[in-house]
């Protein structure tokens, strides 16, 4: 039986849930509602079948899986909004705000809920994501049942509640990471002769490329550079001059500048 599934607060990432979603095979989009305060920009998602509410409460009551997909500082006063509904039917709880803890929401909807934190990033949109998950209070069928959701987006992978810091930086900030890396090759494409759009399509299945190789053929990053790097050849001399200007250094600490900004 799938479950119902409730989305609150569906901007940027609620909607690339909710995309997801859509897009995987023998969803059924009955099952989903989606809110949000304005809900005009919701109304494609509606012709499919989906409910939406700006009725957050109402929403919550007639769901089995919550998601709630607001920002941080709109958590608390969503959580007491929805409070009258959670408890009676053990609904299960999903937030994907950054930096707010487990212990925070259970402290407003109460100690026995079910309650998860995940991780996910736009690329749900396209069933691309990878979702860090941790939660407390799951039976093993309600963990599946969240998983299942996160699976069906893209990859996802438990983790201690501890490391979802982390999580947030290298899987959802990542993402913003590897596009500027992307948008920089770009540059550097139009700089040596191609139009904007052929130097993407080269960067897009290049970067796709790479990664689909580290998926597949999981070895370390730096034994298939070996395989590029001809001995006095074009790419060690393109590499070595990013090294010169910091490009590691600059990666490693733009990952503990956004750690830090959550953490501290
Ligand atoms: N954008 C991203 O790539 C990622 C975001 N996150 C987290 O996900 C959460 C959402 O982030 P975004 O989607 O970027 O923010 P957003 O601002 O695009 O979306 C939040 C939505 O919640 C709605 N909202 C605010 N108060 C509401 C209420 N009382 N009832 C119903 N809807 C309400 C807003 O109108 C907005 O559409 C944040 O907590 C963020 O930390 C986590 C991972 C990645
Ligand atoms: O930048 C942010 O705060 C959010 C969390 C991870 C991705 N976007």
């Amino acid at each position: 039986m799938q479950h119902s599934i409730a989305i609150i607060g569906c901007g940027n990432l609620g909607l690339s849930i909710a995309n997801g979603l859509i897009k995987t095979p023998g969803f059924d989009v009955s099952s989903l509602t989606l809110t949000k305060r304005k809900t005009e920009s919701l109304s494609p998602l509606k012709k499919l079948g989906v409910a939406i509410s700006s009725d957050n409460l109402a929403a919550a009551e007639s769901a089995d899986i919550i998601i709630l997909a607001v920002k941080p500082f709109n958590l608390t006063e969503v959580l007491e909004e929805i409070k009258p509904a959670i408890g009676g039917k053990k609904q299960t709880i999903v937030s994907v705000a950054t930096g707010v803890k487990i212990q925070q929401i259970s402290g407003i909807l109460g100690d026995d809920i079910p309650i998860f934190r995940a991780m996910p990033n736009i690329a749900a949109d396209i069933n691309e994501s990878v979702t860090c998950i941790c939660g407390i209070n799951a039976s093993e069928a309600t963990e599946a049942a969240v998983k299942e959701i996160f699976n069906s987006i893209g990859l996802s992978i438990t983790i201690n509640e501890d490391l979802m810091e982390a999580a947030t930086v290298l899987g959802a900030c990542g993402i913003a990471y590897v596009l500027r890396f992307m948008r920089a090759m770009i540059q550097g494409g139009i700089q040596i002769g191609f139009d904007a759009k052929t130097a993407s399509d080269i960067v897009n299945q290049t970067v796709k490329g790479a990664a689909e190789m580290m998926i597949q053929q999981p070895i370390h990053p730096e034994a298939a550079i070996d395989k590029v790097t001809t001995p006095k050849g074009c790419t060690i001399v393109g590499l070595n001059e990013m090294e010169h200007h910091g490009f590691s250094a600059a990666m490693v600490k733009g990952v503990i500048a956004s750690f830090e900004k959550i953490t501290l």
